[in-house]
């Protein structure tokens, strides 16, 4: 057991092993919240005081969960000397919405939803309510589609059914009518969007005492990550788990509080002082993860907010590397430039995968990703278009959603004529009124026509027929042959990659079965939803890691670059138009900040294509805000086109400090002799451009590279 408290500071150590009483852990980044609240549960379980199936511990994403589970089985002894029972396996970890789901899933009876309820993601949402305004002859110009999701969504994050929703005036009143109208289909289809998991989970058990008593007996001990980010109900729903006997902890910070937006409110930190912690109130201050430079700059860039608790990091790392800063004329040579930079790190032996590309907006990666793809530079996208939500893959998905709940009038709509069976708008418009006169699915208004939707309903029967008794995996791939879509992207030239995801799929299902208990399709369909995109393509290979910075919230990385810091886009132009909208910005600046370890680069452009359209941006205020005796910046890189070798250009050579200069001769170990052309950087950061006799022209880091002049 002390091997585990071993590595942990004072503080540290008093945290995870406080004795039996809630507290609030409220620390900086990087000061091992994490860590503490891992090695808690490791140490409660390993010194008997609970057994793994009495925690609940909610983290903020799957990933961070899975990471989780891994940590604490390697803290632990092997399985020889544990109790029985202690296999971690019977912890609940997981996000509240995984959590949720497991909930539901056990008592979908009491929840009042079909045992197959499928969940809807955020783009099947949004489908839903359309279809929803279309059968209510809905004016969408008036009301927006978009804006009823967003009704609806806020209301279920704060609790509100539709007979309770804040409804005004006669828009939102319509919008509440329309909110019940949407509830009523989801239940009539079986399915559940994302708040609903939430705000269901948590009625079953405020209006279920029995239920509610056996969860507050048997979690004695509840853990919450992250716990700034919370919204109303969550801390709602968690409460319902507290019993009198249960201990709470929760770490969290409130500089790193970057979803207002959602409804997250630090207030919760606050009311779960006075309610739980009863002052029991655990600094961190030591940070362990950035070196000297990274945190100067995240701590002076946080202090200009007013809205603190107030608390300040340090740490015993030397100042380390200086923070590059690089301005390029455009998106396209802002990509160039990290794409350079990461090679060239990536020759001084840091992995790609411990190097994050961080951006504040979605729509930003396509150029850093096409300049990553030209490059050969193997790349994963965190966020973005997750895997599951690919066309392709949302197709196979509907298959296999009507094998185990037909009456998903969505997944029928998506895959009844796709691949194409000649059943068109006029025969499903048709199907739609049989099915709205007898009040039944189209799925059974299917089943008794004729023609060719009886057909479609008919395939879906062999399918399910045919793969009777067949594991996951193999039903998957029967299923995605059987319908037709292999064929039709095998015959589509531009199929392969969607080929490729659907065999990613039944891989995908292969590893789903070995890692959980609940290998039926069902469990699969409601993993698909919930997953956060961790199994694209190429898993396990060492790959550049991009993200927007949202999603890097509790990850950390040797190298980050933080792209496209001009205004409106970083900060955010939205952020002008919202209370304490720049705070927020800037909280998310202090994030991506202190996700470096070592080296932290800053870039932004001069001009940038972004929703079609050419920006040139001013710097963002955020750079201004750092110290300047942490910063470094780079001399932009001249364009080479105007100069050639035989007669060096007149130019005045950059101020540097190398002892080299521009045309002079050098040898290199294996290179051979050449001529210097260009420079770049300065101090430890300097690289020259050499055009070798026999090896084309090369950059070389003259720390690394070894140069004599020749
Ligand atoms: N006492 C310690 N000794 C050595 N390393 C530590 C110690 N405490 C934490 N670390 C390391 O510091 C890094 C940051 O820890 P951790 O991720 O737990 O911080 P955090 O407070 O959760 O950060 P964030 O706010 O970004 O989520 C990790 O690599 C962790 O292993
Ligand atoms: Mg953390």
């Amino acid at each position: 057991m002390s091997t585990l408290l071993d590595t942990l500071n004072p503080e540290q150590r008093a945290a995870v092993t406080l004795p039996h009483e809630s507290a609030l852990i409220l620390a900086g980044a990087g000061s091992g919240k994490t860590r503490v609240l891992t090695t808690r549960i490791a140490w409660l379980i390993q010194t008997g005081q609970v057994s793994p199936h009495g925690i609940l511990a909610v983290t903020f994403t799957n990933k961070a969960a899975k990471e989780m589970l891994t940590r604490i089985s390697a803290m632990l002894p092997p399985s020889t000397s544990l109790r029985a029972g202690a296999n971690p396996r019977g912890m609940w970890v997981g996000t509240f919405h995984g959590l949720a789901n497991r909930l539901l899933r056990t008592h979908w009876r009491e929840a009042g939803l079909p045992q197959s309820f499928q969940i809807l993601d955020s783009a099947d949402q949004l489908s839903a309510i359309k279809r929803l305004m279309k059968a209510l002859n809905v004016d969408t110009e008036k009301y927006e589609p978009k804006k009823l999701q967003w009704f609806i969504n806020g209301n279920k994050e704060a609790g509100r059914r539709a007979r309770d929703a804040d409804a005004y005036d006669d828009y939102s009143m319509r919008l509440a009518e329309l909110y019940e109208a949407y509830d009523a289909q989801c239940q009539r289809e079986g399915v559940a969007d994302f708040p609903e998991l939430l705000l269901r989970s948590y009625e079953l058990l405020y209006r279920n005492e029995p239920l509610r008593q056996h969860y507050q007996d048997r979690f004695k001990h509840i853990l919450i990550d992250e716990f700034q980010d919370t919204n109303t109900l969550q801390y709602r729903w968690l409460k319902l788990f507290a019993g009198p006997h249960t201990v709470l902890f929760a770490v969290g910070d409130d500089d790193q509080s970057i979803y207002a937006f959602r409804g997250a409110n630090t207030a919760n930190m606050a009311e779960f002082e006075r309610e739980f912690a009863h002052g029991n109130v655990i600094k961190l201050e030591q940070n362990y993860r950035s070196h000297g430079n990274i945190l100067t700059a995240a701590n002076t860039l946080i202090s200009q907010n007013a809205h603190r608790l107030g608390k300040n990091l340090w740490t015993a790392e030397g100042e380390g590397e200086p923070i590059r800063v690089f301005e390029a004329y455009s998106d396209q040579d802002e990509a160039s430039f990290v794409v350079d930079e990461a090679k060239a790190l990536n020759r001084e032996g840091v992995s790609f995968s411990d190097m994050a590309l961080l951006y504040r907006s979605n729509a930003q990666s396509r150029v850093l990703e096409h300049a990553l793809f030209s490059a050969g530079v193997a790349y994963r996208v965190y966020g973005g278009l997750r895997f599951f939500e690919r066309q392709e893959i949302k197709h196979a998905l509907a298959y296999l959603r009507l094998m185990t709940h037909p009456e998903d009038d969505g997944a029928f709509l998506r895959v009844v004529n796709f691949p194409a069976r000649g059943i068109g708008a006029r025969t499903l418009e048709q199907l739609a009124d049989t099915a709205a006169r007898s009040g039944s699915s189209l799925w059974q208004a299917a089943c008794t026509g004729s023609g060719k939707v009886a057909g479609f309903a008919k395939l879906i029967e062999d399918i399910k027929q045919a793969t009777t008794g067949l594991t996951l995996a193999e039903t998957i791939d029967h299923a995605i042959e059987a319908s037709g879509l292999a064929d039709y992207y095998r015959a589509d030239k531009d199929g392969a990659d969607r080929l490729e995801n659907l065999n990613e799929l039944v891989n995908a299902a292969t590893l789903f079965s070995e890692e959980s208990e609940d290998n039926t399709l069902d469990a699969f369909l409601a993993h698909a939803a919930l997953e956060a995109g961790e199994h694209q393509a190429g898993a396990g290979q060492d790959a550049l890691q991009l993200m927007t910075v949202h999603a890097a919230k509790g990850l950390e990385f040797h190298t980050v670059f933080i792209t496209g810091l001009e205004e409106s886009l970083f900060p955010h132009e939205q952020s002008a138009h919202e209370e304490n909208g720049l705070e927020e910005e800037r909280r998310l600046m202090y994030v991506a900040i202190t996700r470096a370890r070592r080296r932290l680069y800053l870039t932004h452009a001069q001009s940038r294509m972004l929703h079609g359209q050419v920006r040139y941006g001013i710097p963002s205020r955020f750079l201004a805000e750092l110290p300047e005796q942490v910063l470094l910046h780079l001399n932009r890189r001249a364009e080479p086109s105007y100069r050639s070798v035989s007669e060096p250009a007149p130019r005045a050579t950059p101020a540097n400090d190398t002892g080299y200069r521009v045309g002079q001769s050098v040898a290199h170990a294996k290179f051979g002799t050449g001529i210097i052309i260009d420079f770049e950087g300065r101090g430890a950061d300097a690289r020259v451009q050499v055009k070798f006799r026999d090896a084309g022209t090369k950059w070389l880091a003259l720390a690394y590279a070894k140069l004599s002049p020749a």
